[in-house]
């Protein structure tokens, strides 16, 4: 059986070149880290012990400062490699993130903490970085240089050689029991992290509602708790790590000590070795030692980055299987190359479509519908009866669980998606408004480039002019996010301002349910006729006068398609719409 590649791995096949690439600047490192020993022993050598003149060791001295040189801009390009590798595998995650969002259903990309998604695209994605810049490179001139300079000790002197090779593995051995510690600890952090930028955003996004509901102060303290939670498990590492840092570099003195004490032993008392191999190895030692001292290091932050990396993985692989119910799932598979719509509307059908947001919840359930090119549809029903539902699953905004939708008598999944994206609009009660200025925020209606002077023509279509008119900066008021707020119905009027920028095929209407004034509501009334002339316009209806002039209605109750038709033929033949227009009319008058 094929094991499942993890995040890691992929990102790791990645960098495959990078690691060749950092394997040989780490063999060179080792080269003149070793050279810059030699050349230097010889020249104190030369100096103190055959006291050489200064002018017969220039050469020397010269060599020296050029292997200096060189070990310098090795380890700087060692860092440079390990920085590009980061900045690749981070850009990998977050256009895996985003691509996992983006192809994600609507229902699923609402659903969850946006908060906490915010903090793990931005916060975990960014501590996934040391794995690359910090524990890969340490790794891999751990394991090249270190061998390098055994090999040297053993071929100069080795005794020291085989106290070095015993006491090494200590380092290894410590980071291994630490690093196994930290990793749990290390995602509990990200978890309390992710935790904690959930509700501080959460709560900063309703706190008008939570003021209001005088909840102000119990989600003051439940932040409080949050970042206490995320405390604790900060300086839960941090102390691990300190110990971590104390116990390394007492195992690194007291390997260095042994090696000195050997070496001493050897050059003082048993006089069996030269000066210059000893002040040779005794230069070896230290740097052998902080070389696997820094593995120690760069692993705690690589194995903080794995538990980071996990949570990204977590949330890729969780998406995946989001929404699934078992039955098989029509998902729409994005960008796959199919068939085009035109810029005609085109005939929708549903055939035995079922749907449900996940096991054991509501159900919806449609036998046969028909949608004619052009047709004026009204969805009607009570409060929950799927309404909304119905409206996302014609548009594709939600995949079906079974059955079939076609387009043009062909299966949706045939198309591309794009082409029917682009060729609808959809006028939410709430568009959301972006930062930016109110023409940005009319111009992302379409995908090709606008000008000015069609914005502008948009908005008088949609019966903005007059508002915008008033602005003092007019068309370039910024607006959402740090802007200027809108009202309610300057919200949907932006929102058909892009529609007509659009000039869509099909038009997806979920009708205010407030009570707008009258005159917004007949600009309202006629922008949108206006804009269906040529078009499919599926609305969520409220209002009795879209409801009678729709070219067919289509009652909802409990998720089933319970009636469809003309006004007059529906109050004729079924009860339930009959009570519903009653009622309507009788809260008019009321
Ligand atoms: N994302 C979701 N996950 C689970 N259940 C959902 C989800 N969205 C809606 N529902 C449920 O599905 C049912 C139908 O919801 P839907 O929004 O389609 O109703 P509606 O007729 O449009 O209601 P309204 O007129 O109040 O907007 C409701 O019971 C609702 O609670």
């Amino acid at each position: 059986m094929k094991r499942k590649q993890t995040l890691l791995s992929e990102l790791m096949s990645e960098q495959r070149r990078s690691m060749i690439v950092l394997t040989g600047v780490s063999l060179a490192l080792g080269a003149a880290i070793i050279g810059q020993a030699a050349l230097l022993s010889e020249a104190v050598n030369r100096i103190f012990v055959m006291h050489a003149d200064l002018s017969s060791i220039v050469f020397l001295l010269g060599s020296l400062l050029a292997v200096m040189l060189a070990r310098a801009l090795l380890a700087y390009g060692n860092g440079r490699i390990g920085l590009y590798m980061a900045a690749r595998a981070k850009r990998t995650m977050r256009e895996k993130l985003i691509r996992k969002l983006a192809n994600d259903s609507v229902s699923a990309t609402a659903g969850g903490q946006t908060g906490g998604k915010v903090s793990l695209m931005l916060d975990a994605v960014d501590e996934g970085e040391g794995y690359f810049s910090q524990y890969l490179p340490r790794m891999i001139e751990a394991a090249v240089i270190p061998l390098l300079m055994l090999g040297v000790v053993f071929a100069w002197h080795y005794p020291s050689g085989i106290i070095m090779l015993v006491t090494a593995p200590f380092i290894p051995i410590f980071m291994v029991l630490v690093g196994l510690k930290t990793k749990k600890k290390s995602e509990e952090k990200v978890e309390q992290l992710s935790q904690f930028a959930g509700t501080f955003l959460d709560s900063l996004q309703g706190l008008v509602t939570l003021k209001l509901y005088g909840r102000a102060r119990s989600q003051e303290q439940e932040i409080e708790r949050s970042s206490l939670a995320f405390r604790d498990a900060t300086m839960g590492i941090l102390k691990i790590a300190f110990t971590n840092t104390f116990m390394l570099e007492l195992i690194v003195m007291l390997s260095i000590g042994l090696v000195s004490l050997e070496l001493a032993l050897q050059l003082v008392v048993f006089q069996s070795m030269s000066f210059h191999t000893a002040f040779f190895v005794l230069l070896l030692v230290p740097e052998f030692f902080s070389l696997l001292k820094n593995t120690g290091t760069a692993f705690h932050s690589g194995r903080t980055s794995m538990g980071a990396m996990r949570k990204v993985e977590q949330l890729l692989e969780e998406r995946k299987g989001e929404g699934q119910t078992g039955t098989e799932r029509t998902t729409v598979q994005p960008g796959e190359e199919g068939l085009m719509l035109g810029p005609m509307p085109p005939n929708i059908q549903l055939n035995d479509v079922r749907f449900q947001y996940a096991p054991d919840s509501f159900k919806l359930y449609v036998e046969k519908l028909t949608i004619e090119p052009g047709g004026k549809i009204a969805i009607v029903g009570k409060s929950g009866a799927g309404k909304t539902t119905l409206l996302h699953l014609i548009a594709g905004l939600l995949p079906s669980d079974s059955g079939d939708i076609q387009l043009n008598g062909r299966p949706y999944e045939m198309y591309k998606r794009s082409s029917w994206f682009e060729g609808m609009s959809y006028i939410t009660q709430h568009p959301y408004i972006f930062s930016g200025t109110l023409a940005e925020n009319i111009a992302i209606g379409t995908n090709r480039a606008v000008n000015r002077s069609e914005v502008e023509q948009a908005a008088a279509s949609a019966g903005l002019a007059e508002m915008i008119g008033g602005l003092e900066k007019g068309f370039d008021t910024l607006v959402g996010e740090g802007g200027r707020g809108l009202s309610g119905g300057e919200k949907q009027r932006l929102a058909l301002a892009r529609a007509f920028l659009n000039q869509p095929a099909v038009i997806l209407f979920d009708e205010p349910t407030v009570g707008l004034d009258v005159h917004t509501e007949k600009v309202l009334q006629r922008s949108i006729s206006e804009l269906a002339e040529q078009a499919t316009m599926i609305t969520v209806a409220h209002r009795l006068y879209t409801i009678r002039e729709a070219d067919l209605i289509l009652y909802v109750e409990n998720g089933l398609l319970l009636g469809s038709g003309k006004h007059d033929e529906l109050v004729e033949c079924l009860p339930a719409y009959a009570e519903m227009v009653h009622l309507q009319r009788k809260g008019r008058a009321g």
